[in-house]
């Protein structure tokens, strides 16, 4: 079929070359992308092709066997397998000449399509039709076609071609199976019709597709430099990277106009008018798609969440429970729980507890071994004696539990059901959430049942989260969010845990007594200085459980290698070991210290052993391995450790799929990935310190040197310690190690307790008497607070605008925006670098 428009057209100025042949095995299809492995029977090529057959691969739509499509692409030779066609394209030969469309459509295919209403059809529509009646339909009305053969032969072409012509014109664009499956899922058959009209949405839509893409795309389509599309899909760009590099729900409107234009002139080198930017500029926040304050500037979804989770957490703060009871006895209770566990509770923890049980929804923070995990357990069996519930699991087959405790990983999830003894789950799981969902403040998840709801790891969880966690919440379900504050915050956008408990506006306890310090444990201590912004007096005396080895960058690899040898001699697991590194890159960095740890804790046995190489590292079967994003469908999630199990080779004979294939298992599940899916996986001997974050290991390795400048803070250097449970090795430059405790942790940007405040109709300083008095916060009116902005207009200059209070007519998204002027440009045009807020 043939290939249509400049989309189609190959960019390279010489001819590839092609394959025409009959499909005659499919040995391989991707479940989750259009990559295929097929064998061809050659009819003829452009190549000097002497064999009857030849393996070609390539992402193809629904190619069907004994089918001839011509195959456009390039020899190439396989390292294992050796020769096969890779192909960059293909069409379907159907044919095109009046007896060949008389045959396919009068054959099997087509049930109740006669050779004579075929000729008929091919003499009405001409020898186009195919692409005439998947453009449209309506061609074949009057041909006296039964309805249900129309519409059959309607789908079954749609399906053969329309599907086909997809992934042609996605292939045509350079798009990889894996990209193409998930353009062609967001607009199936209006893929094509879409990217036609505006290439841009696939930057805006499609995880994955920058603005550069688009924007190639866009120019190869004829639009202008200065397309209004173009404008709105760099700003869009730049704000997205803005925030979520920096962690802040909003970002700064000099930064996001410099950002763009640099992004745009980038691209091509055409001045852009800063009148036009701010024309888009203003354009977006008149369709909803960003949020102006001040110089602030949101992107829509972000900005809802803060506000979501703001007016979800006044609804759960004003719930009534059932189980405040003005005649309870709490002191009695506490003895109750004291005698039941047999632990002493502080006065603290005293507190925390009745909080807790008391509260609608409060907040517990404490650092490592404060009595958190024993406040969670006290609770719980509080909770169930209050209420008179079992905490038999077995009791609640066909029932809910009525204590839902959860993490935001798998891994935090795990350590919370070991340590409570309870089932516990990742949030994700919780809200029936795949993982995948667009960060969308309209995702959400299914309403909660029980009656009380425990959260952990609470630093973790993001803004966008959050908000779908809270509204998922039913009324009359108790909430204790618990974590420790000082650890990184989410890698997602926000700082939720920090900013709910500065705001003050729902009922805290800080537990500050460290009780794992009686087991001797000089590590806890050592995370408690570091939190307080300095190392202790004996941060390089060896202690039982923590040693210090001073290193250049150059020995850090040989160093830990020694070190990790005489573990694995001493019986440690591949799993009780965890060396945390900040970053990927340099002598130190985890791509440097994986490659040597895994030739000391998995070597390979002979010459022989299997082998595969992928992004610059070896896997062999034994390899401890990350997965780096969430695949739902696999039921395997980002930051999962798991282990190679099998490999198979696309040249093994028993191979049938003649593909690369490894074999990992995880603790829920066994997952077979295939070359395409490879970049899903990393080694796992190092790991980052963000990938580590709500789990623990026996022996934590972490080295740090002044190569790791930029990374080097407060919050890394302390969540990186508390993952260690038994022992803390620590390699490198004491003073990169002192400068990380001193420097203290750049705070983010988020409005999430302005939010509140609003909510919560009062300020932080009356919140903080509440939370003294226990007196409930007046409750606002929530109706209308989300999309009113309550600052005032600032002055506006120039004559851009006057848009600006034009559109301010209808809701005023961009109030305040009055600095986005050609003026707001002048001077810092070249310095796109700095953000400045
Ligand atoms: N009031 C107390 N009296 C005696 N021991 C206590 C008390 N509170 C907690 N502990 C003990 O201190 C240790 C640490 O407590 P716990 O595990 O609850 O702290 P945590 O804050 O959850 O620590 P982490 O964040 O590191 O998991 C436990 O062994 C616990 O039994």
């Amino acid at each position: 079929m043939a290939t249509q428009g400049t989309l189609f057209e190959e960019n390279s100025t010489f001819e590839p070359d092609y394959v025409v042949g009959k499909v005659a095995a499919i040995f391989f299809s991707s479940p989750d992308s259009f990559y295929k492995v097929l064998l061809v029977r050659v009819d003829h090529s452009s190549l000097d092709w002497t064999d009857d057959e030849v393996v070609v691969t390539g992402s193809f739509g629904d190619v069907a066997e004994e089918t001839t499509y011509r195959f456009i692409g390039k020899m190439i030779e396989h390292p294992k397998y050796g020769k096969q066609f890779a192909a960059s394209n293909y069409e379907n030969e159907t044919p095109t000449t009046k007896t060949g469309l008389v045959k396919y459509l009068s054959s099997d295919q087509f049930p109740g399509l006669g050779k004579k209403t075929a000729e008929r059809l091919v003499d009405t529509l001409g020898t186009d039709l195919i692409d005439k009646i998947i453009a449209d339909p309506a061609v074949l009305t009057s041909l006296g076609l039964k309805a249900e053969v129309r519409e059959h032969l309607v789908s079954v072409l749609t399906e053969n071609h329309g599907t086909d012509q997809i992934i042609i014109g996605l292939n045509g664009l350079g798009f990889g199976s894996q990209l193409a499956a998930t353009i062609f899922e967001a607009y199936r058959q209006d893929t094509m019709r879409v990217i036609q009209e505006n290439p841009y949405r696939l930057a805006e839509d499609i995880n994955g597709v920058s603005f550069k893409r688009a924007d190639q795309i866009a120019e190869q389509l004829g639009f202008d430099a200065d397309a209004p599309g173009r404008l709105r899909a760099a700003l869009l760009e730049t704000i997205t990277n803005l925030c979520f590099s920096a962690g802040d729900t909003y970002a700064a409107l000099t930064p996001v106009l410099n950002g763009a234009t640099s992004l745009l002139e980038q691209a091509r080198p055409v001045q852009i008018s800063p009148n036009d930017l701010a024309d888009q500029l203003l354009a977006l926040a008149k369709d909803q798609k960003i949020v102006g304050t001040k110089q602030q500037v949101y992107l829509k979804s972000l900005y809802d969440s803060e506000w979501g989770a703001a007016e979800q957490l006044v609804r759960l703060h004003q719930q009534q429970v059932t189980v405040v009871d003005d005649d309870t006895d709490w002191n009695h209770e506490i003895r109750w729980v004291q005698k039941q566990l047999d632990i002493d509770y502080d006065a603290d923890q005293v507190d925390a507890l009745k909080t807790a049980i008391t509260a609608p929804i409060s907040l517990l923070t404490g650092g490592p071994g404060t009595g958190k995990t024993t406040i969670i357990n006290g609770l719980v069996a509080l909770f169930a004696h209050l209420h008179d519930v079992s905490l038999d699991v077995n009791e609640y087959e066909s029932g809910t539990f009525p204590i839902l405790l959860a993490a935001p990983t798998g891994r935090a999830a795990k350590r919370m059901s070991e340590v409570t003894d309870l089932p516990a789950s990742t949030i994700h799981r919780l809200l029936g959430l795949t993982g995948r969902e667009t960060s969308d403040a309209e995702t959400s998840g299914h309403e909660l049942s029980g009656g009380l709801l425990i959260v952990d790891e609470m630093s973790m969880v993001d803004t966008f989260l959050f908000k779908t966690l809270m509204a998922a919440i039913p009324d009359g379900m108790q909430v204790v969010l618990v974590g420790d504050r000082d650890q990184l915050p989410s890698v997602g956008p926000g700082q939720v845990f920090a900013d709910l408990l500065n705001s003050a506006c729902l009922p805290a306890t800080q537990l500050t007594t460290i009780y794992r310090q009686a087991d001797a444990s000089s590590i806890i201590p050592l995370a408690h200085a570091i939190k307080a912004g300095h190392l202790p007096a004996d941060f390089t005396v060896n202690q039982a459980d923590r040693s210090f080895f001073a290193a250049d960058p150059n020995q850090v690899v040989p160093l830990i290698s020694q070190v990790v040898e005489r573990a694995k001699a001493r019986g440690f697991a591949k799993s009780d070991i965890q060396v945390l590194a900040p970053m990927y890159r340099g002598a130190a960095g985890i791509n440097a210290l994986n490659a040597a740890l895994q030739t000391i804790l998995n070597p390979p046995r002979s010459a022989k052993t299997k082998q595969l190489t992928a992004h610059g590292e070896q896997f062999r079967i034994g390899d401890k391995v990350l997965h780096l994003v969430n695949s739902p469908e696999h039921n395997v999630f980002n930051g999962d450790m798991g282990e190679i199990v099998g490999i198979d080779l696309a040249s093994d004979k028993t191979n049938e799929d003649k593909v690369d294939k490894l074999t990992l298992a995880f603790e829920q599940t066994e997952v077979e990935y295939t070359r395409q899916q490879f970049d899903r996986i990393t080694l796992a001997y190092c790991v980052s310190i963000h990938k580590a974050q709500g789990s623990q290991f026996k022996l934590v390795i972490l080295p740090l040197v002044p190569q790791f400048r930029r990374m080097l803070q407060r919050n890394l250097l302390y969540t990186a310690v508390t993952r260690a449970q038994q022992w803390l090795i620590l390699v490198g430059d004491e003073h990169s190690f002192s400068e990380a405790a001193h420097n203290e942790s750049a705070n983010r940007h988020t409005t999430l307790p302005e939010r509140l405040r609003q909510v919560f109709g009062q300020s932080t300083e009356t919140a903080t008497e509440n939370q003294a008095t226990s007196k409930t916060p007046k409750r606002v009116q929530l109706a209308n607070s989300a999309p009113i902005i309550h600052d005032e207009p600032a002055e506006r200059a120039g004559t851009v605008l006057t848009t600006a209070l034009v559109l301010s007519g209808t809701v005023d998204p961009m109030i305040g925006m009055a600095g986005i002027t050609p003026a707001s440009f002048a001077g810092s045009r070249t310095d796109t670098q700095s953000v400045d807020n």
